[in-house]
């Protein structure tokens, strides 16, 4: 097995496994579409391949080509090195994709950090479970560690997959429906307007008002290009083509500014009634958000309005006079949070509670393993990595999720995959602790660790990716 060090220009290695052998690359979408880039047409037909999807058309290739060349989409590839037999997909048809770009998290409303983002995670079924995933997120994350990101971040097809590489649910979302047979009743008055809009000036309204939601959302990513045409309908890139039934409505607050938009599609039932999805609701305020539900519920001929993205404690339902009109679905993990560099992601994000501890975080890919101390005492938050950690009988063993024990000298221990879960607040330290993941040297250590990782809002993403 041979190896070259990460770097963010295309890049090729090998590597073997259980008797088979790979060519791994790395490269970028160029200029020219389609025509011009045959290895990343191959790269995207195996994704539709390995997410059981239909063969992408070309012009559906054309606009996910164009998305990944504007964000600057580094595409990872596994190409078999061994004889491909008669009547097998060809060599040029990676058995293994994987994707990333840099992106910004927000971490608390104001404040952003570097992100890295993964997506399009597929391995052929016959040449899985030959560690081709876990050698293209080692690469990936080794690279995202030596460029500095604090974070990575991905959206999990399934929730057993990811913990082994530092991963926790870090944000969550419910899918709801709000019965709209009668008009929504709120207990307080919305504010602004709402009108029905031109679906194309929303695309050119919607990145500046996603920009003000995101900037004060903690928990929200910056969105890839292909966002504004999904909005408007010109192109929906999940069904691969445009989509003629998209309308669009914008929220304007009491100065006649656009401070919102929704963007949804009827679904017809019964003769003429029938559901409202929501395809996209975003603004920057809670009131706009509001308004836009009032505008939907109260649409004729609408029974019901569905939406994939709610927070798990939503302003809507408790401002709602009948709130069992409001039910939820589903609850999701949406964000799935690596915290690489602990000190550079606990500096960044605000402190309610003013603490001095030391936490023992373990992390098998070793990124972020080691003894940290968190002093919010003074004036600033100080964030600084005071030693290693002990060796424990897993860590010699090779675990990849190795069971948390509390080091001396440490207030807290646990997992890197929880940390990541705390980090925004996705969930609380004595939920933790209950759960058999974290551990403290006592009550008070426990006290400490709950209050500090304490948020105001649960962190909040609407942008699945
Ligand atoms: C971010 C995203 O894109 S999410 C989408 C993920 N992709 C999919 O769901 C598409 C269908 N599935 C696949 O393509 C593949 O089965 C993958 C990508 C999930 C796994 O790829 P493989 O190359 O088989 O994984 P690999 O052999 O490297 O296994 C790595 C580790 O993950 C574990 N693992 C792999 N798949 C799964 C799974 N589905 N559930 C639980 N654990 C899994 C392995 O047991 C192994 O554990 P270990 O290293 O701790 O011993």
């Amino acid at each position: 097995m041979t190896t070259t060090p990460p770097t963010d220009r295309p890049s090729e290695t090998t590597y073997s496994a259980r008797g088979s052998n790979y060519v791994l690359r790395k490269f970028f979408v160029g200029e020219g579409g389609v025509d011009a880039n045959p290895e990343a047409e191959q790269w995207n037909r195996a994704v539709d391949h390995g997410f059981h999807g239909p063969e992408p058309t070309r012009e559906a290739t054309g606009h996910i080509l164009d998305s990944m060349r504007n964000s600057g989409v580094r595409l990872r590839a596994a190409y078999t090195a061994d004889p491909v037999p008669t009547a097998a997909l060809g060599a040029d048809r990676p058995v293994a994709t994987f994707c990333s770009w840099d992106s910004e998290l927000t971490v608390c409303p104001g404040v952003g950090i570097p992100a890295w983002l993964i997506s399009e995670v597929t391995v052929r079924p016959t040449h899985a479970r030959r560690g081709l995933l876990r050698r293209l997120m080692t690469d990936d994350l080794t690279e995202a560690h030596e460029r500095g990101f604090p974070v990575a971040a991905l959206t999990a097809s399934e929730a057993t997959i990811y913990g082994r590489f530092g991963f926790g649910a870090g944000t969550f979302n419910t899918e709801i429906t709000v019965d709209a047979h009668t008009r929504l009743q709120l207990k307080a008055p919305t504010v602004g307007t709402v009108e029905m809009a031109d679906n194309e000036a929303v695309a050119r309204l919607a990145p500046e008002i996603f920009a003000r939601f995101h900037e004060g959302t903690a928990g929200s990513v910056t969105r890839q290009d292909k966002w504004w045409g999904l909005v408007s309908g010109a192109w929906d890139w999940h069904a691969g083509k445009a989509d003629p039934e998209i309308r669009t409505a914008v929220h304007y607050d009491d100065a006649g500014r656009a401070d919102g938009y929704v963007s949804y599609k009827f679904l017809p039932t019964q003769g003429f009634e029938g559901a409202l999805k929501v395809v996209d609701l975003v603004s920057p305020s809670w009131q706009g958000r509001i308004a836009l539900w009032e505008y939907l519920c109260n649409l004729d001929l609408v029974t019901e309005v569905r939406y994939g993205s709610a927070p798990m404690e939503d302003p809507l339902m408790w401002g709602m006079v009948d709130m069992s009109k409001y039910t939820v679905r589903k609850r999701f993990e949406r964000v799935w949070l690596r915290v690489l560099d602990p000190v550079a992601a606990l500096s960044a994000r605000r402190y309610t509670s003013h603490r001095r501890i030391t936490v023992s975080i373990v992390d098998s890919m070793g990124f972020a393993d080691g003894l940290y101390e968190i002093d919010t005492t003074g004036a600033e938050t100080r964030v600084e990595r005071v030693g290693d950690r002990p060796r424990t009988q897993d860590d010699l063993a090779g675990k990849s999720m190795p069971a948390v024990e509390l080091p001396e000298g440490a207030d807290v221990a646990l997992n890197v995959d929880s940390l990541g879960s705390l980090y925004l607040g996705a969930v609380k330290a004595s939920t933790l602790y209950h759960g058999g993941l974290l551990k403290v040297r006592d009550e008070d250590a426990l006290r400490d660790i709950q209050a500090l990782m304490s948020t105001p809002t649960d962190p909040y993403c609407i942008s699945p990716f």
